[in-house]
């Protein structure tokens, strides 16, 4: 294939086509091989009509060949299609597309949109973010001047000649037109061959634009994933469905960045089973299990919307085909009657219980720091004692909470023995030898003495006893009664180890292990000691043995495509600190359309002369940008990473008379409904957004000092840790919004060293 010409009614109807945006679409992975010359030229969409020869393909739509506008991509001078991944080709496509438009409509660039003044020359640096930053894709906009001038055809034609890393001279350079004028010259002849093609099939062709423009479009309801099942059918993915269709007995892992739809997949995976085995009148027995009661309402709540058949209603004991949602404790609590009242259970994505528990083992560092240290000191590592020497209590705290969760909680079920072996954390406290072990157990044994003295259990307890319940000759008889067919858990990454090897005991059938489950390590906060997504599987199924199968998804929905670029710009930051960080939107694209575009805003960062004047201003923000983005207040969050930052913006909201809702759980979809009811915009900490989205996001306090949180530690490993829980904590809150995001800092402190990709790649402007 020589060239590739478009005219600008097939543009239009490609930017605008959602199915043309991800490679996780049928369209979308056809459009992308027809274009790298793999097969048969294929464009699905009823508008356009395409013609392939020998020498190239012409993309049309019906009209005038006169008074359209084209770009030719000669594919021969520019291989554009052959330098890149398939998802970055079609990223490069789509940008292309939309960079032509607006040269053509006389649009404002974007910072990767360049038109090189004094020449007929234009450049576009399709990935700005990312190891591709140095590609770029040059564009002749007066090819064959003389020529088509004679013909009236002068600016009717975008000649794409050249892509690549190299940079040029543009004023010297000389785009080859030699295949533009071939093309020019065919096309009397391809718009005759449309105009009979069309009145030929009007009809057929009508009904295929209703298809297309419907999938162009979001989903018709304001609230994620609120639509019924039937009514996803045309909108998914083929990784989507994919998901959603694969056979129920084998585990399954379902991973992607955030807003790739895999809690939506999730649900409509399960309903699927469901429906399957009522029509095939097959006992099935789902459960559907969430990390917090906070995401089981929402779950609940988005299940009432998406299945007609009320399966969550139904009453397992009596009906062959039901539904549960659970959160782990609840499930341990229903099977093995080890129920504990509301008030003795600390849960873990709570504000009050985190408060709590920092209190507890600030508590516990402190007593161990004057009973216990003196007689470990000399046994120490130099950088354990070091860091406890030179670091506050508070500064510790969120480092032994994060050991004794991950490893002494998570991975070694409390037991000295198994701490002893587990390999270290990369990032967290530096744990050399086994004395470091010794001591950090003995701050871990006062923690856990407070918790008892106090009467209360956080979920390891909980699962911890549950297990040994569950390897017992009695359950393994109950099992059959009263296991699952069907199990689903949605952010498995939030889990620790621990409770990650509970699930697989309550399949009904020990020999099967029907489970599928959701992952985005980037989201879980701080260094888990993964190696990779795969750790997950092993921990779920029990077996090293069993290997899960696995989907990927790329297409992300809920952010516009600078958002996504942002977020990922945070991700690669992070990925180059750490070796152990994911970095899971490398390869993703956004399917935002150009209609979608047009409520989408720049990313902005602005500073202000102190906290007191950035708190009023983020109100300022938040109204300010939902307007633009046609929004109501209950889409529009303020958050932080920093507790402080949000108790101002508190005391801001009451002083200034600014009502606000405010989050104290993680993922809280009822709040967010009271927020609706009351018209108020969100407030709340970044530890507590995950699982929510909205259209506008203000992150506040995002400077130095702040992200990550420096306190008097001058300890190189308490600095790591904090920056790589920032990491992950600034990606949850930006990958929350859907059209504008907005962050804001203290002048003397200078923008945080998490922006400086996105800063150095111009994502961020100040507005
Ligand atoms: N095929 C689709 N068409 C249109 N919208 C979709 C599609 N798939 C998902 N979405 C939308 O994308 C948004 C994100 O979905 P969801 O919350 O399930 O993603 P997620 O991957 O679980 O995100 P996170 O990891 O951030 O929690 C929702 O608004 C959902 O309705």
């Amino acid at each position: 294939m020589k060239y590739i010409c478009i005219d600008d009614g097939a543009v239009a109807e490609l930017v605008s086509g959602r199915q043309f945006q991800s490679i996780d679409f049928e369209e979308g992975a056809d459009l992308i091989k027809s274009l790298s010359g793999i097969g048969a030229f294929m464009v699905k969409s009823g508008r356009i009509t395409h013609f392939q020869d020998s020498d190239g393909v012409f993309v049309c739509t019906a009209g005038a060949w006169k008074k359209k506008k084209y770009l030719l991509i000669d594919c021969e001078q520019s291989q554009i299609f052959s330098q890149l991944p398939k998802s970055d080709s079609l990223v490069s496509f789509q940008k292309l597309l939309r960079f032509c438009t607006k040269l053509w409509t006389n649009g404002v660039y974007n910072h990767s949109e360049k038109v090189i003044s004094g020449t007929s020359k234009a450049v576009l640096f399709p990935f700005n973010y990312s190891a591709n930053s140095g590609f770029r894709i040059a564009i002749e906009r007066e090819p064959a001047k003389e020529r088509l001038a004679k013909r009236d055809m002068h600016g009717h034609f975008l000649l794409v000649y050249k892509s690549g890393t190299s940079g040029a001279d543009s004023a010297k350079e000389i785009a080859n037109d030699g295949n533009l004028k071939k093309a020019f010259d065919r096309l009397p002849d391809i718009y005759r061959e449309i105009q009979k093609t069309v009145s030929d099939t009007s009809v057929i062709g009508d009904g295929n634009q209703l298809a297309t423009t419907d999938l162009g479009g979001s989903p018709p309801t304001s609230r994620p994933a609120h639509l019924p099942f039937e009514h996803w059918g045309p909108l998914l993915t083929n990784q989507q469905r994919k998901f959603i269709q694969a056979p129920v007995e084998t585990a399954h892992r379902l991973q992607g960045p955030a807003g790739t739809g895999k809690t939506l997949s999730l649900i409509l995976r399960t309903i699927h089973i469901l429906r399957t085995a009522e029509k095939k009148k097959r006992t099935c027995h789902a459960l559907l299990v969430t990390h917090s009661e906070a995401t089981r309402e929402a779950i609940q709540n988005t299940l009432s919307v998406v299945d007609h058949a009320h399966f969550q209603d139904r009453d397992r004991r009596t009906e062959a085909v039901a539904l549960s949602v659970e959160t782990l404790a609840s499930l341990c609590a229903n099977f093995l009657s080890q129920s504990i009242s509301e008030t003795e259970f600390i849960d873990r994505d709570a504000q009050d219980s985190k408060v709590l528990q920092e209190l507890y083992i600030e508590q516990a560092i402190s007593s161990s720091r004057k009973s216990d240290f003196s007689s470990f000191k000399k046994h120490l590592s130099g950088e354990l004692r070091g860091l406890f020497e030179g670091t506050s209590d508070t500064d510790l705290a969120p480092l032994f909470q994060h050991e004794i969760s991950v490893l002494i909680k998570g991975r070694a079920g409390e037991s000295f023995d198994i701490y002893k072996n587990c390999p270290s954390l990369s990032f967290g406290l530096p744990v050399r030898n086994e004395a470091d072990k010794g001591f950090i157990f003995t701050v871990f044994q006062k923690y856990q003495g407070q918790l008892a003295a106090n009467s209360q259990f956080d979920t390891d307890d909980v699962v911890i006893s549950a297990v040994g319940q569950l390897d017992t000759p009695i359950w393994r008889r109950r099992r059959d009664r009263e296991g699952y067919d069907f199990i689903a858990i949605d952010e498995t990454h939030l889990f620790n180890i621990n409770e990650l090897q509970v699930f697989h005991h309550f399949s009904r059938d020990a020999e099967h292990l029907p489970i599928s489950f959701t992952v985005d390590q980037a989201q879980a906060v701080g260094d888990r000691g993964w190696d990779d997504a795969s750790a997950f599987s092993e921990a779920l199924v029990g077996d090293e043995t069993v290997k899960a199968n696995e989907t990927t998804f790329t297409a992300v929905f809920r952010s516009s495509p600078d958002i996504r670029d942002f977020c990922h710009s945070v991700l690669a930051s992070g990925a180059t600190l750490f070796s152990s960080f994911p970095n899971t939107l490398s390869g993703s694209q956004s399917t935002f359309t150009r209609d979608d575009e047009r409520r989408s805003q720049v990313i902005t960062y602005d500073e202000y002369p102190d906290d007191e004047t950035m708190f009023e201003a983020a109100f300022v923000h938040a109204e300010d940008l939902l307007k633009k983005t046609e929004s109501t207040r209950p889409e529009v969050l303020i958050t932080s990473l920093s507790e402080d930052v949000i108790k101002g913006l508190r005391s801001i909201s009451e002083a200034k008379n600014k009502p606000v809702t405010i989050l104290d759980r993680r993922g809280d979809y009822v709040r967010v409904e009271q927020a609706e009811k009351a018209g108020h915009i969100v407030l709340g900490h970044a530890d507590f957004v995950g699982g929510l989205e909205f259209n506008v996001v203000v992150i506040v306090g995002v400077d130095k000092g702040r992200v990550p949180f420096e306190g008097e530690a001058e300890d190189s490993n308490s600095r790591s840790f904090l920056s790589y829980v920032a990491h992950n904590r600034l990606y949850v809150a930006a990958s929350r919004a859907k059209y504008a995001l907005s962050l804001l800092g203290v002048k003397s402190r200078g923008p945080s060293k998490l922006l400086d990709v996105a800063r150095s790649q111009q994502l961020i402007k100040a507005s």
